[in-house]
């Protein structure tokens, strides 16, 4: 069944794990996991927001604490104004006590207004820091991993995980623990007035929370599996959108009429993926509800004892206000406290995603002791016996390949589509490292250089390359980012690339913007881009060029110059290029060609004919081709 998303069956796998024993022992036992892993979540988000902003940090912290003693206080300083109240009424108390009451009361409703703004203020602003610092990171880590990262699909979710859920988490995080603190702070301080009164209440309202807690973490674990699982979904549903909104596949979209099967898929899609997600918002809601009932039914329960207690002239009135607006306390904080503790479990399973994203460490690194690349290198590549597999792939893409280029020596790689050509020069240029055998540069394995050393000895351009979104100087300075700025060399750059003549012509020269995201850029054909893309391969003196099918776009006459100008570049450096094109093949030095991952055949055009083997008959069926057209 294929697995794309443009054909077969929409689903979401049950995001329940199966075969989970569901008894109460097993129930308790997660739970003590989530709480464990939740708690040891908390250092770790806190070390991002103190990164993210130590000030608002401290800010959020200290509002949080007083914010939390503020009902406790509110409802004691209500309690001593009621019964200083009565105490007047019944000619045994003070005006000047009322007074000074209700002034503590309004000083104490002022603080409060503005610990609210500042916690507002600080948790807005730790948010926005927070996500740029986030986003910031999550780049930096992105920009050291391997191509390997970006080639797995796993990881591609994973990245998209933590590039887009993850911003968000550690503030909602730390508000979440915070909250639970603040909540915990008037839970216990109105738990102690309660067991003043009774313990058995005090008791009842401990026990009270804990089937809505249990319930609410399960549904918080659920809403996150559902999360993982509809990831895949999303990207599937983001890349059916972009077939439609962008220009680079509106040409065939139009042509071969796949609008509506692509916009009708995106849609049945995404209402696959809303049925779930209401399912679960609102199992959770109704569930979670349910099971608060019985929080609340204890709260009211308590409501009742002291009404009557003070009935029966065993509370003063004041004891009375006091008591309900702590039973209200009492019941509005374990809901805070349960909702507080799931989220934080909610959030910390998707800053896990972070976490594991910021920890994923790449394979290709500089040595402990890197060997200095020499100020001139020569050159001189060896390929001893290379092999590589893909990961997951079955069949090996390089099998024991064996050969030489001298110093300065132009190497042409042929050989049918999937030979492995492309695959040679990713371990060339220490994009992936080779499963068997080594790679020499003047004699030493390239594992042992720093890869970044490495590939600024190397120019290259690659089969599929980059179109930035920026002006021609832009897109050719960017080889060599030192040079940026430099006009004469960028020249020089485009004119050994033949771009030259048509910068030159656009409307403002260099300084054109080149596609049409950003200013109102000029479009290239397939074959002026690809001009510009040897030219930012160009603009690096580096003793090795490395250049896969950079003719394949260009016309006749623009191939035939390309080459007649290489043989002078490629003087005094390694040139190594691939091409299906035979004339520009015929003209290196030295001839590779791979079949199924193993070096077939190498040597001088002329040698590979008298062998009269693949080679030979390659090139014959191309000659063939032409003078069939010529007759
Ligand atoms: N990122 C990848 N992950 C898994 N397999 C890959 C990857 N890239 C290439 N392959 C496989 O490795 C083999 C060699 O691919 P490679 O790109 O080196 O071929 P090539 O000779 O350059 O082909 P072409 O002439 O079509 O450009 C192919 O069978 C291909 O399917």
């Amino acid at each position: 069944m294929p697995d794309s998303g443009l054909t077969g069956p929409i689903e979401i796998p049950d995001p329940t794990p199966s075969g989970e024993p569901k008894d109460l022992r097993a129930r308790l036992h997660r739970l003590r996991t989530s709480a464990g892993g939740t708690v040891r979540g908390l250092p770790k988000v806190l070390r991002l927001t103190w990164q993210a902003s130590p000030v608002m940090t401290v800010l959020i912290v200290l509002s949080t604490v007083a914010s939390g003693l503020t009902p406790t206080i509110t409802a004691y300083v209500a309690k001593l104004l009621l019964d200083s109240v009565v105490a007047a009424v019944q000619g045994r108390g003070s005006i000047g006590r009322i007074v000074e009451i209700t002034g503590f009361q309004l000083a104490l409703f002022t603080a409060t207004a503005i610990t609210t703004a500042i916690t507002n203020v600080a948790q807005n602003l730790l948010q926005e820091r927070m996500t740029l610092s986030i986003r910031h990171q999550v780049m930096s880590h992105a920009a050291k991993l391997d191509l390997a990262f970006f080639e797995g699909s796993e990881s591609y979710d994973l990245l998209r995980q933590a590039s887009q859920e993850a911003p968000a988490r550690p503030v909602s995080m730390l508000t979440s623990a915070l909250s639970l603190v603040r909540t915990g702070i008037t839970f216990a301080s109105m738990v102690a007035l309660l067991i003043a009164v009774s313990p058995l209440l005090a008791l009842i309202a401990l026990l009270a929370p804990i089937p809505a807690f249990i319930s609410q973490s399960k549904y918080g674990s659920r809403a996150f599996m559902l999360a993982l699982y509809i990831s895949p979904i999303r990207r599937r549903m983001d890349y059916l959108s972009s077939l439609v909104t962008t220009d680079t596949y509106a040409k065939e979209t139009k042509l071969f009429g796949l609008g509506n099967y692509l916009t009708d898929r995106f849609l049945r899609l995404g209402q696959t993926y809303y049925a779930r997600e209401r399912k679960l918002t609102t199992k959770r809601n109704l569930v979670g509800t349910a099971w608060s009932f019985l929080s609340t039914a204890a709260g009211s329960g308590i409501a009742l004892y002291i009404a009557l207690e003070a009935v029966h002239g065993r509370l003063t009135i004041g004891d009375l206000a006091l008591y309900t607006s702590a039973a209200t306390a009492v019941q509005t904080s374990v809901q805070g406290l349960f909702t507080g503790f799931s989220g934080m479990y909610e959030n910390n399973l998707y800053l896990d995603t972070l976490y594991q994203f910021l920890g994923t460490r790449p394979a290709i690194t500089a040595p402990a002791q890197p060997r200095p690349l020499p100020e001139k290198v020569r050159g001189h590549i060896q390929f001893q016996d290379v092999s590589f597999s893909y990961p997951g792939a079955d069949e090996p893409a390089l099998d024991s390949v064996n050969f030489e280029i001298r110093p300065g020596e132009t190497v042409a790689v042929v050989g049918r589509n999937g030979a492995g050509k492309s695959t040679l020069i990713k371990l060339l240029c220490r994009l992936y490292d080779p499963t068997g055998g080594r790679i020499l540069l003047d004699g030493v394995d390239v594992r042992e250089f720093d890869p970044d050393e490495l590939r600024a000895r190397i120019s290259a351009m690659f089969q599929d390359y980059v179109t930035y979104q920026g002006t021609a100087a832009e897109n050719i300075g960017l080889g060599q980012l030192s040079d940026l700025d430099d006009r004469e060399r960028i020249a020089a750059s485009a004119h050994r690339a033949g771009a030259a003549e048509r910068i030159e012509r656009l409307p403002k020269g260099y300084d054109s913007p080149l596609g049409r995201w950003f200013d109102q850029g000029v479009s290239l054909s397939g074959g002026e881009w690809q001009k510009v893309a040897l030219a930012r391969a160009f603009m690096r003196d580096a003793p090795i060029l490395i250049l896969d099918e950079p003719t394949s776009a260009l016309d006749a006459q623009a191939e035939h110059e390309l080459f007649s100008r290489l043989r002078a570049l490629a003087s005094g450096r390694t040139t190594l290029y691939i091409s299906h094109r035979f004339s520009t093949v015929r003209q290196a030095e030295k001839i590779v060609l791979l079949d199924h991952g193993k070096l077939a055949e190498q040597g001088t055009h002329e040698e590979l004919m008298r062998l009269g083997g693949d080679y030979a008959d390659l090139f014959t069926l191309q000659a063939a081709a032409y003078l069939d057209e010529g007759e």
